[in-house]
């Protein structure tokens, strides 16, 4: 038995990962060429797949991707090969539904908007002039400053996606007190925190529902461009997009002309379209509404452990001929 890695790993995985997978030989490819040379005789190939090596990989019957996500390692070729195909995803649902819910703080307590004004040493609430009264609110007043800062108790979140990163969210919003709503065309281990799970179809009931609306479902053929003005136009004036699934989900270009006409009243994206996104869009030029970080929702000291875990435990799996982790419904992907 073969497994073929590329692009290779660094030395002491590949120690690891020899020994998890004893007796079956491990090739680290360091280039193209080499991988292609090795992948005739492959039984398993991790890292990333080409049209070109599958098709001179006659023996293969097992393909790791490196990530959770699949736009990059799922072909045709591959969705229609009889190999199992297994993915990353898990390992960083926890840190991911943390930001979220840190995306979610910014824009109820108005956080990121402080956070520039103490940049620029500024006193002055959100909502309104208060320089001159201490603690605005009045009994039985609501003024502007108490409507510009949110309850997040009582409020809706909407997941779109209810996989492992969308209920590690469905936790976190439940614990601060919220009603949790979820689309996804196949929900699993739906968690008690989750008050409602609707079909796809039910997209437009969720926009109408929720303050805040998480993406956290992959980019398929299914879903990319999911996003666009008409589900803009469907969501809450109030509401707040967050992304964290994958950029071809929400069109951008979209999301701007909604976030000017008030359509929507904010939006917090990890993922874009174009990565980097471009330093003129005019996304960069929204503070307050916009918050944008550069694809890293995932990152935390834990992940690269956790990913060389399941790696360890499905070549041993694999060796041993048992089920392997994370294998993917690739129906589900085309
Ligand atoms: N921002 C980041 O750094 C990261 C982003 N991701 C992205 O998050 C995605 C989800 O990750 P996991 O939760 O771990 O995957 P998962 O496979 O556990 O969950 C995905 C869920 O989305 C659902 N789904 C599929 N198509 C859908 C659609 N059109 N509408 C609604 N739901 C749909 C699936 O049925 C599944 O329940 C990944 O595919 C990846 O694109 C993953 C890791 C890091
Ligand atoms: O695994 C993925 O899909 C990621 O986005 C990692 O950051």
């Amino acid at each position: 038995m073969k497994l073929v890695i590329h692009p290779p790993v660094e030395p002491d995985r590949l120690a690891r990962l020899a020994a998890a997978a004893a007796p079956m030989a491990v090739v680290n490819a360091a280039d193209g060429a080499e991988a292609l040379r090795h992948v005739p005789d492959a039984d398993a190939f991790f890292g990333k797949l080409t049209p070109l090596l599958l098709a001179a990989a006659p023996r293969l019957r097992w393909v790791q991707a490196p990530t959770a996500s699949l736009e990059h390692y799922l072909f045709p070729a591959l969705a229609a090969h009889p190999c199992a195909l297994t993915n990353m995803r898990g390992l960083f649902s926890d840190v991911i539904a943390d930001q979220v819910m840190g995306y979610v703080l910014c824009f109820a307590r108005n956080l990121h908007v402080y956070v520039l004004q103490s940049a620029a040493a500024k006193w002055g609430p959100v909502g309104g002039e208060a320089a001159r009264v201490a603690f605005a609110s009045g009994p039985g007043v609501v003024n502007a400053i108490d409507r510009a800062h949110r309850h997040l108790g009582g409020a809706t979140l909407g997941v779109v996606g209810l996989g492992a990163i969308g209920r590690e969210v469905a936790r976190r919003a439940a614990a601060f007190g919220m009603r949790v709503v979820a689309v996804d065309p196949r929900p699993a281990d739906v968690p008690a925190e989750v008050a409602a799970v609707w079909p796809v179809g039910e997209l437009p009931r969720l926009l109408a529902e929720s303050e805040y609306v998480v993406v956290a479902a992959p980019h398929t053929p299914r879903s990319a461009g999911m996003f666009g003005r008409e589900q803009f136009r469907q969501m809450r004036r109030d509401a707040i997009l967050i992304n964290v699934g994958r950029g071809a989900l929400v069109v951008l270009d979209d999301l701007v002309a909604a976030l000017d006409a008030g359509e929507l009243a904010g939006a917090a994206l990890d993922v874009f379209e174009t990565e980097p996104l471009p330093p003129e869009h005019p996304l960069w030029r929204m503070p307050g509404r916009a918050i944008l970080t550069p694809h890293v929702a995932g990152y935390s000291p834990l992940v690269a452990g956790r990913h060389l875990d399941v790696l360890l435990d499905n070549v041993g799996r694999f060796v041993r001929g048992e089920p392997l982790r994370n294998v993917v419904d690739k129906d589900e992907w085309y």
